[in-house]
């Protein structure tokens, strides 16, 4: 076994995904490989419906696949306890059930819970580790406001932060950049690159943001149709998928400049 497959983070195997009820499955994509190295940033694409939020969800261990394999730090995820589970991957949701009330050092410090004890007293190393994921989001200039006075980009930093300081090798995030303006949607996605390298962290996010994905990340893993196609984005743009990800008639890909343009 080479070094590079020794450290994977997230491997999926012939997975499935979807949603059962009662006798009934719904199987939204399958035939899901994937493979995510230690400082890699990769993008989950598809159009709305897709089963972006799904994927994530399972992989997160939220809710059990229909079919195959994940594995986490080559555990396998049904296998792992949720303790340890929330020490090796952290999630970010786009609509968080979080107080708005705690300042952004309180909720930065919620990523610690899986390190705390009962009573969740920090210790030096918790505190070290909550101020290094407020430098290294750059937010130390807000670090006392409250979460309901900043601006979704502002917050969605702040969610960035809590997830660095839980301190996992990855990192799931849905949708980081909804409800933000063209220079804030390049900022946060910048940021995740720069800090899948600074870190070393795999970090995977879903996004409809294709065409920041294809300048930004490694790889990205398309769902189109209930199949599914991973690779880097030069790999991709070999192939058919993004041609064919959207009606022709409205919008196109343009292999020369990499990039989607409406018609
Ligand atoms: N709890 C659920 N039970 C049953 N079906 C669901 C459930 N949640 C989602 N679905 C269905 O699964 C499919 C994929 O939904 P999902 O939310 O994963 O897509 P998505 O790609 O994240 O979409 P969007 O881009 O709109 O956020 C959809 O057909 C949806 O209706």
């Amino acid at each position: 076994m080479s070094t590079e497959i020794s450290n994977i983070v997230l491997k999926t195997e012939n997975l499935s995904i979807g949603y059962r009820k009662k006798n009934e499955q719904q199987i939204v994509a399958s035939g899901i490989n994937i493979e995510v190295y230690p400082g890699e940033l990769v993008a989950v694409i598809g159009v709305n419906g897709s089963g972006k939020s799904t994927l994530l969800k399972t992989l997160s261990g939220i809710i059990k696949s229909i079919d195959g394999e994940v594995f986490i730090d080559k555990n396998k995820l049904s296998n792992i306890e949720p303790d340890k589970l929330s020490k090796d991957v952290s999630l970010v949701l786009t609509e968080q059930m979080l107080s708005k009330n705690l300042s952004v050092i309180e909720l930065v410090a919620l990523g610690r819970q899986p390190y705390t004890n009962w009573i969740g007293r920090l210790t030096k190393n918790d505190l070290k580790k909550i101020m290094h994921a407020i430098q290294l989001v750059n937010i130390e200039d807000i670090k006392n406001k409250k979460c309901h006075e900043l601006s979704d980009g502002q917050f969605q930093k702040v969610l960035i932060a809590r997830a660095l300081a839980q301190d996992t090798s990855l990192i799931i995030l849905d949708e980081p950049t909804t409800h933000l303006d063209l220079y804030h949607k390049a900022y946060v996605l910048k940021l995740l690159q720069k800090l899948s390298k600074e870190t070393n962290k795999a970090i995977l996010f879903a996004s409809h943001e294709i065409n920041l994905a294809l300048q930004l990340c490694d790889k990205l893993l398309i769902l189109k149709d209930n199949k599914t196609l991973f690779g880097t984005p030069a790999e991709l743009i070999k192939t058919d998928v993004l041609s064919n990800l959207f009606p022709k008639q409205l919008i196109h890909f343009d292999k020369e400049s990499s990039s989607f343009k409406i018609k």
